[in-house]
């Protein structure tokens, strides 16, 4: 009885052990790819197919732009890579290499859970064919297509050279007011130095941005996003715009105000800036409260709210402060700027940061000496840190050394004039943060966010925060329909 359960044991372990070997060459041969082809003609012989033909030429011979977007959206598609044959080519960037459709190669996509069969006939007139079966064709033909040039657009987003558009004042106005410059700035999302969570709900926040279209014109607002960037000077404030472009691949359009003869000339700059960019007003503070202003105080908070992009949308508005105080809250009330950022001075953990990015370091005998005098209160911005570290590269331990010297001498000076009562004064306090030497022991954020909101979201006085208080609102209030595309609840 043991024996024949023993042998029958045995039969299925060497049964189970075949079936293995022949699944794993059937995988590895070309076996399985027959007979998945075979299995594929099989079931496209059940079905009725309707075709559509897209010419690469319309009847006046000019190219047909539909041609080109589908020719660029199915190089794109991943079905590309298991083709059994493609073209490859190099890209415009080094190192890129495009994968490009041979003459009659068929491609496969997958929509809405229909199966669409593209064929790039070469033949004398060229034309991409669609093959998609009679009883997907209604539901799913014109969703597929718009889909077609949603990609195609962001394609054509991404691949386009980002540029720097300055204006230039009223007198050199012959050739237009904007001079641009191919944008070129090394600083992208990864590199800039920030709280991990804060980077990363600020670009959830930019893409959910770029997919609400529908859902901004449904409540009759311009399609448009601002965000405050506010701290001392020398913490990533300019280098995170740089990265904001990169990230969305906009065109940056930099308002320098003191240019701008008055009001309407500020409209007029505003009309002339291109869809898909970002308008940028850098230390805004400082020209709101400077005494002589050419533009006014309506004029700027018409121009934050949009009111302006009368022919234009998809906007994204940034604006840089050193600080808020001393502001008319209502420049900066929920709906003219949508997200604050703060940009603090450097604790130990953005120094750790910088270490690892300037010096290689993860750790260092020295850090916890870095440590506890960052506790004691003393900072130093990572403009400083990062130049400090940059000079001493060839010495980590030197640099290390030179940081805690400096936060020493930071600490010194600080205590030395709280002693001396001269940080009493808020508005030393700012001066001492834009040369960097002073923490923001002073600055409450809580005070700043329940003054401005009556609300916090804030996880330290030292951590980077983001306000999103005007999203919080929407999502209590939500749309009857809201748009399916648009996700804003992420943010809560
Ligand atoms: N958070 C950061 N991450 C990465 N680099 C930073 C950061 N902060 C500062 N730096 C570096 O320090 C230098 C100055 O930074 P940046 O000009 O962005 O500061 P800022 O906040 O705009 O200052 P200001 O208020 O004076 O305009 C840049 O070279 C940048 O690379
Ligand atoms: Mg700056």
């Amino acid at each position: 009885m043991v024996m024949m359960l023993l042998a029958n044991l045995t039969g299925i372990v060497i049964s189970i052990f075949i079936g293995y070997i022949v699944f794993r060459f059937l995988s590895k041969s070309s076996l399985i790819h027959f007979l998945k082809k075979w299995w594929r003609s099989l079931e496209e012989k059940c079905y009725v197919y309707q075709f559509y033909k897209v010419p690469k030429f319309n009847e006046h011979l000019q190219e047909n732009q539909l041609h080109r977007k589908v020719y660029v959206y199915l190089n794109s598609l991943p079905g590309m890579e298991d083709s059994d044959f493609t073209n490859l080519y190099s890209g415009n960037k080094s190192a890129e290499i495009n994968l490009v459709l041979d003459s009659n190669q068929v491609v496969l996509d997958d929509f809405l859970g229909a199966r669409l069969y593209w064929k790039n006939e070469e033949t004398s007139s060229r034309s991409l064919i669609l093959k998609i079966r009679k009883k997907d064709k209604r539901r799913i033909l014109v969703p597929y297509l718009q889909h077609i040039h949603t990609v195609f657009d962001d394609i054509e987003q991404k691949r386009k050279e980002v540029r720097l558009f300055v204006n230039v004042d009223t007198e050199l106005q012959r050739n237009g007011r904007w001079r641009s410059i191919p944008f070129t700035h090394p600083a992208t999302m990864d590199t800039v130095v920030m709280d991990t969570d804060l980077k990363n709900k600020i670009k959830s926040d930019l893409e959910n941005f770029l997919k609400s279209k529908q859902y901004y014109h449904r409540l009759g607002r311009v399609w448009k996003r601002s965000y405050l960037l506010y701290g001392p000077s020398g913490t990533g404030k300019s280098t995170f715009i740089a990265a904001i472009a990169k990230f969305l691949h906009y065109d940056v359009y930099e308002f320098d105000l003191n240019k701008i003869a008055d009001d309407s000339d500020l409209k007029f700059l505003m009309l002339q800036t291109s869809n898909k960019s970002l308008i940028v007003i850098e230390d805004l503070d400082r020209y709101l409260n400077a005494k002589s202003t050419t533009v006014s105080f309506p004029g700027i908070s018409n121009f934050m709210d949009g009111i302006f992009s009368c022919c234009g949308e998809e906007r994204v508005m940034v604006f840089t402060m050193n600080s808020k105080e001393n502001l008319d809250p209502t420049i900066i009330r929920p709906g003219r700027v949508d997200v604050h950022i703060h940009f603090p001075l450097c604790d130990f953990s953005g120094f750790k940061i910088l270490a690892s990015s300037h010096l290689g370091l993860k750790d260092h005998k020295l850090f916890p000496q870095v440590e506890e005098i960052f506790q004691i209160g003393a900072s130093l911005s990572p403009a400083e840190i990062g130049e400090i570290m940059i000079s001493n590269r060839t010495s980590p331990n030197r640099a290390i050394k030179t940081v805690i010297s400096a936060l020493h001498s930071n600490n010194a000076s600080r205590v030395a004039r709280r002693l001396s009562g001269s940080v009493s004064g808020r508005g030393s306090e700012e001066l001492d943060c834009k040369s960097g030497l002073f923490g923001r022991e002073n600055t409450n954020p809580m005070k700043e966010f329940k003054n401005l909101y009556g609300f916090l979201r804030n996880k330290s006085s030292r951590k980077a925060s983001i306000d999103f208080d005007a999203v919080e609102r929407e999502n209590q209030n939500p749309n009857p329909n809201p748009d399916p595309n648009s996700n804003s609840s992420h943010q809560s």
